[in-house]
């Protein structure tokens, strides 16, 4: 395996009462996209920062390529930065902009041409060379700003809510967009976001935070279908907290809930939470397929139409809420009582926060 590009260990940083990082050891493969996904407090800007070496840690290391980093400024680091505010200068046109990024390579004004057009063309922007940049949408500002951070080939891009700023349709072809120039480059990125839906889509791993600290590292499809802890689980919409009863048989791992049981895979989890996870689109209406299923009785009580689908909250026996949705048309209305199932390897074991 080769060696991580970036590997951050113990690091340690406190503004007053913030404390941003706290004892954070993270590593980056080279060409991943990875994301630092949390909620505003959490960290992650400041986390970004110390990598680009506009603030420094109180205490621990910052490795790139092999090389200790932690108190190099920011420009001997050959790192590259896109901010949520486009940050591109309005008295330069596109390619000026674009060949800024240039300035310090040593590259030759033919070579430089070339470079800004094959750098517009990665981003969309091809023969928007001499375009005004007050003439741009946001869209379009933001794909400068990345072609210009990119222009002296960084050997890693950071990206601190580029998106951010964009109107939904517009961010949402640009998440594709990013993917897409992430592909073509080969390069590293280290990606902010507090939006799971971004973190979801592009990333090849994603490390949620909380409080300067990361609760848990994955795949986005490990992480959105396995969360670790109920901070995580909360953090993606559509996922249900329950209090369960963990016991144990036979080295087997039951769960209860409200007056069901079912046999669950621990995959090796603390049991002492005695939270539960389960993904609203995996409740059944209807009879188990299975009887491994956990199959339970609950009552109707609110339907929410959301376009695609419908939001059913459904009251169990113990009295807790379990929010199942539904995508196709169904005759079910409030105040029915149903018969639901959810196969065991949806039910998730949950570790303590
Ligand atoms: N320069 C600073 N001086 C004082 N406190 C700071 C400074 N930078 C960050 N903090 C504090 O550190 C904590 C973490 O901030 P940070 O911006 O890293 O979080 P974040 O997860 O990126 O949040 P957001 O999404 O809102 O930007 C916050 O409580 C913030 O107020």
């Amino acid at each position: 395996m080769s060696e991580p590009i970036l590997e951050l260990r113990g690091l340690h940083k406190r503004f007053g009462t913030a404390v941003p990082a706290d004892d954070f050891s993270m590593d980056v493969d080279r060409g991943e996209f990875f994301t630092m996904l949390g909620p505003s407090g959490s960290g992650k800007s400041t986390i970004l920062r110390m990598i680009a070496g506009l603030e420094y840690p109180d205490r621990g290391s910052i490795v790139i390529n092999g090389r200790d980093m932690t108190r190099v400024p920011p420009w001997d680091r050959h790192l590259g930065m896109v901010f949520q505010n486009y940050a591109i200068f309005p008295h330069l046109d596109v390619g000026q902009n674009v060949a800024y990024g240039l300035r310090k390579t040593g590259t030759s004004k033919v070579n430089a041409k070339a470079r800004v057009e094959s750098l517009l063309a990665l981003v969309g922007l091809e023969g928007f060379g001499e375009r005004n940049v007050a003439q741009l949408s946001g869209g379009e500002q933001q794909r400068v700003a990345i072609a210009r951070a990119l222009a002296p080939n960084p050997s890693i891009l950071l990206l601190d809510e580029p998106l951010s700023a964009l109107d939904e349709k517009i961010r949402r072809e640009m998440q594709d967009e990013l993917r897409n120039i992430h592909q073509r480059t080969g390069t590293t990125f280290i990606y902010v976001t507090h939006d799971q839906e971004e973190a979801l889509t592009m990333s090849d791993r994603v490390a949620v935070l909380n409080a300067g600290a990361y609760v848990q590292c994955d795949t986005p499809k490990e992480i959105f279908r396995y969360p670790r802890t109920p901070f995580v689980a909360h953090f993606f919409r559509g996922c249900n907290v329950l209090q369960a009863e963990y016991r144990r048989r036979d080295d087997k791992v039951f769960v209860a809930l409200a007056g069901a049981e079912a046999e669950v895979d621990p995959r090796g989890r603390d049991l002492s939470s005695g939270c539960l996870a389960i993904r609203g689109e995996t409740v059944h209406f209807g009879p188990p397929a299975a009887t491994s299923d956990m199959a339970l009785n609950a009552t109707i009580e609110a339907i929410t139409y959301r376009g695609l689908y419908s939001n059913y909250h459904l009251k169990l026996a113990d009295g807790q809420t379990l929010e199942a949705t539904l995508s196709q048309r169904s005759p079910m209305a409030v105040g029915d009582t149903v018969y639901i199932s959810i196969h065991a390897d949806n039910l998730v074991v949950l570790e303590p926060d």
